[in-house]
């Protein structure tokens, strides 16, 4: 294992051996972003198979859109992105995302998860409403399951999202900081439901401003200003230094950020 970080032209690089792992994702010079906005630049990077990755970076650094190509929401302008996963990946939008007045009940979001797997007439199948209220009871928002979504406080919205997400069977599972402005309760339950996912196997990438949650990860692509500066294994690649350089922290002498331009693999 090594992590290198020199100034400018520099080599950031977490040789944990998450990044010699099978690839779910990877993802060659991309570039992407919103009409003439390009936000990311030149991103090169891998997504390990079977394990828990988390993508950091200060507010605007791009970790949305990178998960936006991810999921083939958001197409490259540049590069390119290969999944080898054979189902679509399932992906948990930032609950701010998704609008307050949705007039359905939990119940119906959860089981909007199953859409892309029901047959012409979107009948859902008994086993399609077995695995709704599987969700539902792993998530514990059963008991919520006749509210109307929009009636339900920011955290148990998070949770039927994430349920929602389950819903898909992806093997490949996206989180939009998924446990952002979460109480501990709804955190723990949202981290031990990840955490059961990636143990089945499935590919599990969030993002996150959370260093204690992102240590917990297997894997971690650091962003800044749309560039992927480091990735790696979390401690690794979120030493004190790197951390105070990415996010502009007072107190360290760190000129500037290191860039990452050349990586494993
Ligand atoms: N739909 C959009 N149209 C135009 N620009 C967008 C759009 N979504 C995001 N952006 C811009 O892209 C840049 C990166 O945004 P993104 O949401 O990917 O960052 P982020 O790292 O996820 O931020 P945060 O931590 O605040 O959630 C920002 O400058 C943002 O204003």
């Amino acid at each position: 294992m090594k992590i290198i970080i020199k100034s400018k032209a520099s080599i950031v690089e977490g040789m944990a051996s998450t990044v010699r792992d099978q690839p779910a994702v990877v993802l060659r010079e991309v570039s992407a972003g919103y009409a003439r906005h390009v936000v990311l630049h030149g991103v090169t990077a891998r997504v390990p198979a079977g394990r828990a990755t988390v993508v950091l970076g200060p507010n605007g650094s791009g970790k949305t859109t990178l998960l936006n190509v991810i999921a083939g929401v958001v197409a490259p302008v540049a590069g390119s992105v290969r999944r080898t996963s054979v189902r679509l990946p399932a992906y948990v939008p930032q609950r701010s995302a998704v609008a307050d007045t949705l007039p359905m009940t939990v119940r119906q979001a959860v089981a909007m998860g199953r859409w892309a797997r029901l047959g012409p007439w979107r009948r859902q199948s008994g086993k399609d409403r077995e695995i709704v209220r599987e969700c539902l009871r792993r998530l514990a928002i059963d008991d919520l399951a006749a509210r109307q979504l929009g009636a339900l406080s920011g955290g148990q919205r998070q949770r039927a999202l994430v349920a929602q997400g389950l819903a898909q069977r992806s093997d490949l599972l996206l989180l939009d900081e998924p446990s952002t402005g979460l109480d501990l309760g709804a955190r723990g339950r949202i981290a031990d439901v990840l955490h059961q996912e990636r143990a089945a196997g499935r590919t599990v990438v969030r993002t996150t401003h959370d260093l204690a949650e992102a240590l917990r990860a297997d894997h971690c692509l650091l962003l800044d200003e749309g560039r992927l500066v480091a990735q790696g294994a979390p401690a690794d690649v979120l030493t004190e230094d790197t951390v105070h350089a990415v996010w502009r922290l007072p107190g360290r002498p760190v000129a500037r950020p290191p860039e990452m331009t050349n990586l494993p693999g």
